[in-house]
């Protein structure tokens, strides 16, 4: 997936929300990448053993490529029928050719918290090791990141405050992942 494609995923998903941020702002949103390769070995005690422990990704949007293993959960926001209920975690299961696609904690608060960044985690199998390459698209380090004025204005407030991405990194890096306590560095 070139970033072509996660930009246009971006002007859609703000789309939706009927904003248009301009193309600068776009780009100054998921300018800055980072790819991980994430090896997760065989594990003898999976049940005593995390792979990543639960946590949001920080960025815009992160295109994760995945083998055939699985292990990668996604915790449910809302009860979804067939699914599950609030609160349980679901696998995401590996489709061949496919990307999985996860909201991160900027678009939550540029949204101003229309968008949920996705809690996820990932286990350990005792029979097969697992590859994954997450490509994560984020605000330039010195972005100003804050709800859209637009939005916040037709909510009646900003649910978050303006940080400077760069801080928010920090924050994230600095602490334990523990879900998405992240998100209250940003929170107002
Ligand atoms: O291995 C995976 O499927 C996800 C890894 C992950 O969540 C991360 O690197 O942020
Ligand atoms: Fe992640």
């Amino acid at each position: 997936m070139s970033l072509q494609m996660v930009r246009k995923l971006m002007e859609v998903l703000m789309g939706n929300l009927g904003v248009k941020p301009d193309d600068s702002k776009i780009d100054a949103l998921i300018g800055f990448k980072m790819v991980n390769m994430n090896f997760y070995p065989t594990c003898p005690n999976p049940e005593l053993t995390i792979g990543v422990g639960r946590h949001s990704d920080m960025g815009a949007l992160t295109v994760l490529v995945q083998d055939g293993i699985g292990g990668l959960y996604v915790k449910l926001e809302e009860d979804i029928e067939d699914v599950g209920k609030k609160g349980e975690w679901m696998e995401i299961p590996p489709v061949q050719g496919a990307l999985v696609i996860n909201i991160g904690d900027t678009l939550q608060i540029i949204s101003n918290g229309k968008y949920k960044s996705a809690e996820h985690r990932v286990g350990t199998t005792s029979t097969k090791s697992r590859v994954s390459i997450p490509i994560f698209t984020m605000p330039n380090p010195t972005e100003k990141i804050k709800p859209l004025p637009q939005l916040a204005e037709r909510d009646g407030g900003a649910r978050f405050r303006e940080v400077v991405f760069q801080d928010y990194m920090s924050n994230f890096f600095n602490n334990a992942h523990e879900g998405k306590k992240s998100l209250q560095f940003a929170q107002v």
